[in-house]
């Protein structure tokens, strides 16, 4: 038996942070880690992924310049793109990141974690012995989700990638049939077809249902400028895999053969064997989590008096790197903070609360136009019954955009609220518009008065300049 101050199950980005903000405020605290140290955002998500897209990215913005583009006369080599993913991945090893544990003070166990007592987790290690922690404060649950496969008729019999196989690719399939039109089917269409795969991309809906409209719009155009077949509002019904690769058939009737079939329809928890039965709550649900990041009941009452916690995709809340890791900042403080007889502060934008979960998520997709988007969008903003007031600028009209790039197309959007005359949500879609995004994130947690904001003055000529037009046209 180890007795320590907080158990963390799972060591992803969230898991981490949690750790190290305990540690920081005083405490002890021993992580839990049945695969690698680092999690899924590390070896098969963020990293690797943006390391597939990056080098093609560079590809276009050169092209989109006349001398520049005449400069580049080769073709992307998908070889050296791969050996750069895997530096980025250190190979799949994760000693840098024991490393960083040991320096931040952190216990490490390996192996699998159960919940088996109050305030007690057991981990089986790989060679079958356990250890049993015993939390003097808390338990906090970080472990994360895994790719969600439906009941298609043969999908799992048919070999199916999941954003981990396609992540940690190390052939580049001739044909890929994409099955979700979420941000991995679309990143992953964008990289794999920049890499020479001949690609389809079969979509229940439009493109990205999660963001603005015309946003998933260019990128349907970018894919389809790329040469992906889109095949939008459109199931898969049946898949079969044989000697000459994987055949999907459509609800439109059509059949598609491609070599492999990726599966990007979301996330499911990583709970099924984490002993939530213990606590009397059912093994494979998403965690539902009070303002405190406490474990709560469908009805809303706290589970495990006031010792269990859940951060990052596992709670469900924003399954986004930086949203799990703000919300682990706000966990560890508040953890150490009740650990010394403070209270926690979780008014809005409090200290240890995560507001900013509910008011400004922020979410970058890599895609050709890329996306920025934080806070509300339109439709987001009616259905919460706001009043709102929506704002359009064409950003190929902006002087940094035109600059930046020949024939340079894309949009950006502002709800604002029309009561306190703030912004509630800001989504731009164009050729790197990901650095614009703080701007408005800072705009949107800050509460700044469009008033106050006409005083923020863009620079020229860049594609900030924006903010003038968009504030422009709302009538200043
Ligand atoms: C393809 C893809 C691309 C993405 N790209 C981005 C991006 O660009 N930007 C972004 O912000 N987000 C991105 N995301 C989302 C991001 O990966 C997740 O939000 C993030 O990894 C969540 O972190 P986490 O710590 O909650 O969970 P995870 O990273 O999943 O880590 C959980 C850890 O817990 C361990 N674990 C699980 N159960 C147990 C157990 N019982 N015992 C011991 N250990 C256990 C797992 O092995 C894992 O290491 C992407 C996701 C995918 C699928
Ligand atoms: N750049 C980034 O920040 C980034 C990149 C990749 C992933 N992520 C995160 O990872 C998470 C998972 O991404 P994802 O793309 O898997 O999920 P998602 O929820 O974004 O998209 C899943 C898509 O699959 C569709 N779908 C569901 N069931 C289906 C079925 N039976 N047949 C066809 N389509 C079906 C849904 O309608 C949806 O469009 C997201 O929360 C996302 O935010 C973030």
């Amino acid at each position: 038996m180890l007795d320590v101050d907080v158990v963390v199950i799972g060591a992803g980005p969230v898991g981490e942070n949690v750790a190290d903000r305990v540690v920081q405020g005083g405490l002890t605290a021993a992580i839990v880690e049945r695969e690698l140290v680092g999690g899924e955002c590390s070896y098969w998500a963020c990293m690797p992924t943006k390391a597939l897209l990056r080098d093609a990215a560079a590809l276009r913005a050169a092209r989109a310049l006349p001398a520049a583009g005449q400069a580049v006369t080769g073709t992307l080599d998908p070889a050296a793109v791969l050996a750069r993913r895997d530096r980025f991945t250190s190979n799949w090893n994760d000693a840098g990141q024991v490393e960083w544990l040991n320096q931040a003070g952190i216990t490490l166990l390996r192996g699998h974690g159960r919940i088996t007592g109050t305030r007690t987790v057991t981990v089986t290690h790989a060679d079958g012995t356990t250890t049993t922690l015993q939390a003097r404060h808390a338990v906090v649950i970080s472990t994360g989700s895994s790719a969600y496969l439906p009941p298609i008729e043969g999908l799992a019999d048919a070999a199916p990638w999941t954003s981990r196989e396609a992540a940690a690719v190390q052939a580049v399939p001739e044909r890929l049939v994409i099955i979700g039109g979420g941000v991995v089917g679309s990143e992953m269409a964008t990289a794999f077809s920049a890499l020479g795969s001949e690609v389809t991309l079969v979509s229940q809906t439009r493109l990205l249902p999660g963001v603005e409209p015309f946003a998933g719009g260019y990128v349907a155009d970018g894919l389809r400028t790329a040469g992906v077949s889109l095949q939008l509002d459109v199931d898969a019904t049946a898949v079969r895999r044989d000697d000459a690769g994987v055949h999907v058939t459509l609800s439109s009737d059509r059949t598609v053969d491609a070599d492999e079939i990726l599966v990007a329809t979301g996330r499911m928890p990583n709970t099924k064997d984490l002993g939530l039965d213990q606590v009397g709550l059912a093994p494979g649900s998403w965690l539902h989590v009070d303002d405190a990041l406490g474990v709560v009941d469908d009805a809303g009452n706290p589970v495990g008096a006031g010792w269990l916690y859940a951060a990052g995709d596992v709670n469900k809340r924003a399954m986004l790197t930086h949203h799990g890791k703000y919300q682990a900042r706000a966990l560890g403080d508040a953890i150490a903070a009740r650990a010394r007889g403070e209270q926690a502060d979780l008014s809005p934008w409090g200290r240890h609360a995560a507001t900013a979960d509910q008011r400004a998520v922020t979410q970058v997709i890599f895609t050709d136009p890329e996306i920025a988007a934080v806070g509300l969008s339109a439709e987001a903003a009616a259905q919460a019954g706001l009043k709102v007031r929506v704002v359009d600028y064409d950003l190929g009209a902006v002087s940094g955009a035109a600059l930046h790039a020949d024939g340079y197309r894309g949009q950006a959007r502002m709800v604002v609220d029309e009561n306190r005359n703030v912004l509630l949500g800001f989504t731009a879609v164009g050729p790197d518009v990901a650095e614009l995004l703080h701007a408005a994130t800072v705009a949107i947690a800050g509460e700044v008065p469009l008033d106050r904001l006409w005083h923020a003055v863009p620079a020229y000529p860049t594609i900030s300049e924006i903010w003038l037009r968009l504030l422009e046209t709302d009538g200043r």
